[in-house]
């Protein structure tokens, strides 16, 4: 089985490392695209697969075609291969909004799988979600569910509305939690911190307290409750919190994304 991952950004070239290490695909079954000259000069050295500049030099070998080029990106992308596939090929595209229709449509393909992970792929800890047309077979699901889960866990979903609504959610929410951690960490610099010690301040205590709510089975509302004493200091800064309305903000936020998702769907040129 040959695998091409088209743009070897933040996600592509997570999943094109993913699969060399996970030695389900040998070297020569990796190959990787990119139509930037800086992009390409660091994937030749890379030694774990082989990088290509033309599309009718990859294309038509690989069993698999992995998209991982922003949406605007993505119509271009599609008439230039359109011409370079054939039938049995599996198309698996990460894109926010791109529809299973429209990929249909403008590559001729029927078995797609859209896929929506997230950046802690980087570290093999990313969240995929998937959902195909109904021309992957079972057998062909399962061989890329194995590819996804090399950059993490993937979870199959029931259509397309819910690859929308997990950007929301999983493909987004690392920002939300980043954002999170870098108003705490301007909190904690204003209050005399060095940059360093904000920095473990914060870091350690998201770590800690996603660890204590892997390992238990508390919600986060009992969890909270655990931490905040009566009268006491935590109690002031959920009640500062619940004040300002920020839970429904936070909720707000995740649909905003979910929503740009359907739009850019509907958009069809994903500007
Ligand atoms: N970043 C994230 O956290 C997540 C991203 N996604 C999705 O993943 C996709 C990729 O995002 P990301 O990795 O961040 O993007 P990047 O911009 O990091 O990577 C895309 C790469 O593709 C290249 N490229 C553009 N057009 C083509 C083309 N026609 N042929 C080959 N290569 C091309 C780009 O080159 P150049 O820079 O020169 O344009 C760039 O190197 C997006 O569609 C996004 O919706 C999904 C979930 C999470
Ligand atoms: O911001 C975006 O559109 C992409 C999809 C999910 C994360 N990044």
């Amino acid at each position: 089985m040959k695998v091409l991952v088209i743009g070897a950004g933040n996600m592509g070239l997570t999943y094109a490392e993913g699969m060399s290490k996970s030695k389900l695909l040998k070297k020569k079954n990796i190959m990787v695209l990119d139509s930037s000259e800086e992009k390409l000069k660091e994937l030749n050295e890379m030694a774990h697969f082989d990088a290509f500049k033309k599309l009718e030099e990859c294309v038509p070998q690989a069993d698999i075609i992995f998209i991982a080029v922003k949406p605007y990106h993505a119509n271009a992308l599609f008439e230039t291969i359109k011409p370079l596939v054939h039938s049995d090929q599996i198309l698996i595209s990460i894109m926010a909004g791109v529809t299973i229709d429209a990929i249909k449509t403008h590559t001729g393909l029927n078995k797609i799988v859209r896929a929506m992970p997230n950046l802690p792929a980087k570290v093999g800890k990313g969240l995929t979600s998937y959902t195909s047309s109904k021309e992957v077979s079972r057998i062909e699901l399962l061989t890329v569910e194995s590819l996804l889960d090399t950059t993490g866990k993937s979870i199959r979903v029931r259509d397309e509305n819910f690859i929308d609504a997990s950007t929301g959610i999983s493909g987004s929410g690392p920002a939300y939690v980043f954002y999170f951690m870098q108003s705490m960490m301007e909190a904690a610099l204003q209050m005399g911190f060095s940059k360093e010690v904000s920095s473990v301040l914060v870091s350690e205590t998201f770590t800690g307290a996603v660890e204590l709510f892997n390992q238990n089975n508390l919600s986060p509302n009992s969890w909270m409750d655990r931490v905040a004493s009566k009268g006491g200091t935590t109690q002031a800064a959920l009640d500062s919190m619940d004040d300002n309305n920020v839970s429904e903000l936070i909720k707000e936020a995740a649909f905003a994304a979910f929503e740009r998702a359907v739009e850019l769907g509907k958009e069809e040129n994903y500007a």
